[in-house]
């Protein structure tokens, strides 16, 4: 168990047909961090999200949240544990508005069905007042007002990402997976994100873990650090002991 028993992920081993994307990875998160994974493409990163989102079921090991075995849960009750998630290619229905992408998001969550909507309309009316205000407080939170009823196919690249980013944290998640946050971003959008992470972590009090080539963004916003290569752990440590790092220098910059 990590030093708080938060999250760990203990002996994570997965494979597709010959290759061996990860072979017996550990992770262990702190409450209240923002834990990167880096490495050279194609060590596994991604992967790893994907076994602890349970988009792909690994071969063996496992996930404890806290406390809990949360590795033979389906994705959506992983999401209902607490731990929500952004896509490395944004995952967004694109021609409904930022609005309403954020709702489905929050609807994936309801507790009551169809019937209990017909017999309890009160509660589910209750419900969906809930929802919106908490979207609302969302768009607030990441500056989206201006754009909360405009198609997504019609808003910046970097706007749809904060979308994606907004619709994880409806779902008000205790740790929140990023993959690739910066990817297709520019400097400024990049800079804006650190602040965000920072505000997700002190502010809403979220758990961070997140999948980061860029290494200014890793070096001014994580508190620590887990470098993989060819699907195994490197280094663990905080960025600027974990860069220094004679094996991660030599992953990424090859013999
Ligand atoms: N669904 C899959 N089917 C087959 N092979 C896969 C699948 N997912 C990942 N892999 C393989 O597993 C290895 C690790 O891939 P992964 O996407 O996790 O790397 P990554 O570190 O996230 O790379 P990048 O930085 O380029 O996104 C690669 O060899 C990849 O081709």
């Amino acid at each position: 168990m990590s030093d708080n028993g938060f999250f760990r992920a203990a002996g994570i081993s997965i494979q597709f047909g010959g290759i061996k994307a990860l072979e017996n990875v550990s992770l262990d998160v702190k409450q209240g961090e923002v834990h990167a994974i880096i490495g050279p493409n194609g060590a596994g990163k991604t992967t790893l999200l994907n076994c602890i989102s349970r988009q792909y079921k690994a071969d063996s090991g496992q996930v404890f949240f806290q406390g809990k075995n949360i590795l033979k849960l389906k994705p959506h009750q992983v999401v209902s544990r607490g731990i929500a998630r952004t896509f490395q290619n944004i995952e967004l229905f694109k021609n409904m508005t930022v609005m309403d992408n954020m709702l489905l998001g929050r609807h994936s969550q309801r507790a009551t069905g169809i019937f209990s909507d017909i017999l309890f309309y009160g509660k589910a009316r209750q419900q969906e007042s809930d929802f919106r205000l908490k979207v609302e407080e969302v768009i607030d939170f990441l500056d989206l007002q201006a754009y909360r009823n405009r198609i997504i196919n019609d808003v910046p690249y970097g706007v749809q990402k904060n979308v994606e980013l907004g619709r994880a944290l409806v779902m008000e998640p205790r740790l929140l997976l990023l993959d690739e946050p910066s990817s297709g971003l520019n400097m400024e959008e990049t800079q804006d994100l650190a602040f965000w992470i920072e505000d997700i972590r002190d502010d809403l009090g979220i758990t961070i873990i997140l999948v980061e080539h860029d290494m200014r963004l890793v070096m001014d916003s994580c508190d620590r650090v887990t470098a993989l290569d060819y699907g195994g752990v490197l280094a663990v440590g905080e960025p600027k002991e974990v860069v220094k790092n004679p094996d991660v220098v030599k992953a990424y910059l090859g013999e």
